[in-house]
């Protein structure tokens, strides 16, 4: 079957900067979830960059559907992969349901502005993500989270079959953070491919798909949840002591730091 993403031996340095990662390869198809973790500054917002195209790797191929992905055009190129970065404060003044309407740049002619069935896709995102009532505010009137929610929207509408999330729950609320991600489960029963960064491994075992985790020393690896997230290597990866627990009434393991972070003397 050929694979919806394939980095082979991926490389990236920034202008005479270190190697931020060496030989990264993976494959994701349809359906697949890839969560990547791993510590501050490592370069999983990097790999991101690169794999749409705002950075071009230093070495390696990124292949989509085995055609090398800075061969698509920046249309074709939008049309498969969209892309939520990091959140910053959006100082835009337009409304939300126009903002989240410029998902489906794409799909329009040069100078066409976007019909009633774009604004009804808009609206859908909205709704999946509780966020309706906020279609006619102004973005820079929102909340950092409703802004997170907003831009995933906009991703949505976009209906490309690779959904890249750079720390999509940063911002928001825990109720919110599950939405999201029953959102991003939902999204791959649908036969989407998803690959988000999270600072917290619990979101990896709800999860329960792909990992694909930064060592300190830059090294990536990817594997299947349950074999690659051991305690060793979650502490490893985050230099703390982290424990492993499995809680019988969530059916999972959950980590943890430990019950006392300092201990009494
Ligand atoms: N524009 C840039 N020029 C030079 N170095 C950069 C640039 N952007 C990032 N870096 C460096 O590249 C490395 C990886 O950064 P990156 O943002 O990918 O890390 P990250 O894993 O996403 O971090 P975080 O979890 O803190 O968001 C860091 O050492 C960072 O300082």
């Amino acid at each position: 079957m050929t694979a919806l993403l394939s980095t082979i031996n991926l490389a990236f340095h920034y202008p005479r900067r270190p190697v931020v990662f060496n030989q990264l390869s993976f494959q994701l198809n349809r359906g697949d979830i890839l969560t990547i973790l791993g510590p501050n500054g490592i370069g999983k917002s990097t790999l991101l960059n690169c794999i749409v195209g705002g950075l071009t790797p230093t070495a390696g191929q990124l292949l989509m559907n085995n055609q090398p992905i800075d061969q698509l055009t920046v249309r074709d190129r939008a049309k498969m992969i969209a892309y939520v970065a990091q959140q910053t404060a959006n100082q835009t003044a337009l409304l939300v349901q126009d903002y989240v309407v410029t998902g489906r740049t794409p799909y329009l002619s040069f100078g066409q502005v976007p019909g009633v069935e774009d604004y009804e896709r808009g609206e859908d995102a909205l709704e999946k993500l509780g966020i309706i009532a906020l279609k006619d505010q102004p973005l820079n009137t929102l909340s950092g989270g409703q802004q997170q929610l907003v831009t995933i929207a906009k991703a949505l509408v976009q209906a490309a079959p690779l959904i890249i999330l750079d720390e999509p729950t940063s911002a928001l609320d825990f109720g919110r953070q599950q939405l999201i991600l029953e959102l991003i489960e939902r999204l791959a029963a649908d036969g989407y491919a998803i690959i988000l960064t999270s600072h917290n491994p619990n979101h990896a075992f709800l999860l329960d798909h792909q990992v694909g985790l930064f060592a300190p020393d830059g090294h990536f690896t990817v594997g299947a949840t349950q074999t690659l997230l051991t305690a060793t290597a979650l502490s490893q990866t985050y230099q703390a002591d982290l424990k492993l627990v499995y809680v019988p009434e969530l059916g999972r393991t959950i980590c943890e730091m430990p019950h006392r972070l300092v201990s009494p003397n």
